[in-house]
């Protein structure tokens, strides 16, 4: 497959002020990418620009290999965008309001009832295709949007917060359309919450102060922050002192289940000495581990420093 989308040393400057630096981002395959950053970061920016609404002061964009500024419209027909306030008319009926955006992806006269009644089933609001939008709850109203965003089967659709407003039952019906979605199209996702991106997302890139911090695999993003604990279950638990006596251990922590958390220190690879104490002293391990950094600590870790994208 070939690259759907390419950003190249894009910046962006709204005033005296860069609100994005020095972008690169390059995507070439099917699946859920998140763009992650706390409110204020820069992801409206970069899908604005990516999607033509926005000129960048500095950079280029090509959707499958086409400029966006250089040729708006083939570029435009190659790609879906669900806004972060939805681009809804209200006194339209669902059926109306993909007529009108069928028309505005200047899909044939001939093939637009098939489009509208496609983009419709996929989005599971073919039953509510004669109702007023005014008059649909916010989880229907975002596949409105989003059946927008696809009704010209786009290579590349970008979702700009697509879940914030919704409640957690509409939260779980949005997921699921967006992995339908992203088995055939390319999904550019942005969000503020780790947890949504964690779930949906097959690549993360990080944003914060305008800059990529973080750019991977998911998994690559949870192993990310190095372990600083270990969790070891001992059938003969053995006094403070003796833990804290091992070179590296900073704090043990005495929990439930005969088991002991193990702080140590940056740097320090303290788990086979504490094996080669057990046996010397007769500890009875059953169970040590390395205790992966929660989620949110590598998202604080990496908010309040640069890294090196890859
Ligand atoms: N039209 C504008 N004029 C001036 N500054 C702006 C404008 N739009 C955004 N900014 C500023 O640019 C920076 C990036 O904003 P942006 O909306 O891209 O962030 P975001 O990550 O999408 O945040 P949020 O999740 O809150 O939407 C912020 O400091 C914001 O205040």
């Amino acid at each position: 497959m070939s690259t759907i989308l390419k950003i190249e040393n894009l910046s962006h400057k709204y005033t005296s002020s860069w609100a994005v630096r020095d972008i690169n981002i390059e995507l070439d395959q099917h699946g859920v990418v998140g763009l992650l950053g706390s409110n204020g970061a820069g992801k409206s920016t970069i899908m604005n620009i990516v999607c033509g609404v926005l000129k960048p002061t500095e950079g280029k964009v090509w959707i499958d290999g086409i400029d966006i500024r250089q040729q708006p419209e083939l570029a435009k027909a190659k790609l879906g965008f669900l806004p972060q306030t939805l681009p809804l008319y209200l006194d339209f009926t669902v059926e109306e309001y993909l007529t009108y955006a069928a028309d505005l992806r200047f899909i044939p006269k001939q093939k637009v009832k098939a489009a509208v009644h496609e983009a419709m089933e996929k989005c599971g609001i073919g039953h509510f295709s004669s109702r007023l939008i005014k008059n649909l709850s916010g989880g229907y109203r975002q596949r409105a949007g989003i059946a927008q965003a696809i009704i010209h089967k786009p290579e590349l659709i970008i979702l700009d917060e697509p879940t914030n407003g919704l409640d957690p039952n509409q939260i779980i019906e949005a997921r699921k359309l967006i992995r339908e979605i992203a088995a055939e199209h390319t999904v550019l996702l942005s969000s503020h919450v780790l947890s949504e991106i964690n779930i949906l997302c097959r690549d993360i890139i990080m944003i914060e102060g305008g800059r990529i911090v973080f750019s991977d695999t998911m998994d690559a993003f949870n192993n990310y922050v190095q372990p600083q604990t270990l969790l070891v279950r001992l059938e003969n638990m053995p006094a403070e002192e003796s833990l804290m006596a091992i070179p590296g251990v900073t704090k043990v922590q005495f929990l439930a289940d005969k088991q002991v958390r193990v702080y140590f220190e940056d740097g320090a690879d303290i788990a086979e000495l504490v094996v080669a104490k057990s046996i010397q002293q007769n500890w009875r391990l059953k169970e040590i581990n390395y205790e992966k950094s929660l989620l949110d600590d590598v998202f604080k870790q990496l908010s309040t420093q640069s890294i090196p994208t890859n």
